[in-house]
């Protein structure tokens, strides 16, 4: 089954940001970062801890607010590609309450909610949504599982099963890899390839080096802002990954420390 897209979907690039800039209580924790990606693309977002990483999905999620810039996904502001359901996110760790009684199949269940009336009564083609995301992620015999009894790796995938039952056109995948197997790795790395072929466009956040250079297009390599992004065989230098992890303090470090520096106003 292919996800269907909104027509609007089609013409747009699927996320543009340009020149964001995040603050948490003035501390700058992202500035001047831009991007975009377009359909059926998957893009590695690299650097080190406390990098941004997170805060950019955050942003571009909707879940902090800007203090400078612009974004949009498919076209749109981020709170109406929010209530259209067209990006999910896999954040690292889900704060979720492991001990609270609900299964496998309920949380797949929850990236229907949004296309559900406020009784949340699933449908015969939430169910299929359901059932072919857990088929996806090879959890289907797992799904009458509590959440809380499944491995690392295997709520991983739960989560991703999620993420594709929301039927988003952009996934947004922070670190899917830390803590799974190999099999899980790989069984990840070649749904996401699909997802690349249905017109997805996934961004994903990774300290390994080698899963940006074995499958994504682009990379976008990040301290505080965006050091540089492009194509992968272009952006990943030596020169660049030194910028990135290595000696040569990045800009912000230097300059200024609060987001107030960065508005011209
Ligand atoms: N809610 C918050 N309040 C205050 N500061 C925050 C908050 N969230 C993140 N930060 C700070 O913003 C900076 C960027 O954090 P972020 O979580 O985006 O980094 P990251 O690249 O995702 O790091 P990691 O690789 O460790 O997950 C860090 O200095 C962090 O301490």
């Amino acid at each position: 089954m292919n996800p269907i897209f909104k027509s609007h979907e089609k013409d747009f690039m699927r996320i543009e940001a340009d020149q964001v800039c995040v603050d948490y209580n003035g501390t700058v924790a992202l500035y001047d970062a831009s991007l975009n990606l377009k359909a059926g693309s998957i893009c590695g977002l690299v650097g080190m801890n406390g990098a941004g990483k997170s805060t950019f999905f955050k942003a571009l999620m909707g879940f902090v607010r800007p203090s400078r810039g612009k974004i949009r996904i498919n076209g749109i502001k981020v709170n109406q590609a929010q209530k259209e359901q067209s990006v999910a996110y896999v954040p690292q760790n889900e704060g979720i309450d492991y001990s609270f009684p609900v299964s496998v199949w309920d949380v797949v269940m929850m990236g229907r909610y949004g296309a559900m009336n406020i009784f949340r009564i699933p449908r015969e083609s939430d169910r299929r949504a359901v059932v072919h995301a857990l088929e996806r992620v090879d959890l289907f015999d797992l799904r009458e599982r509590p959440i809380g009894s499944l491995s690392g790796g295997q709520r991983k995938r739960a989560f991703l099963a999620r993420a594709i039952a929301q039927r988003a056109s952009v996934l947004l995948l922070d670190e899917p890899f830390s803590g799974v197997d190999v099999p899980t790795e790989k069984l990840m790395a070649e749904l996401f390839l699909q997802f690349r072929q249905e017109g997805h466009t996934i961004l994903i956040s990774t300290h390994d080096l080698n899963h940006v250079r074995d499958f994504c297009d682009f990379v976008v390599l990040i301290n505080k802002t965006v050091l540089a992004y492009g194509e992968t065989s272009e952006v990943f230098t030596s020169e660049n990954l030194n910028k990135t992890f290595g000696g040569i303090p990045p800009n912000p470090l230097s300059g200024p420390t609060s987001s107030k520096d960065f508005i011209n106003e």
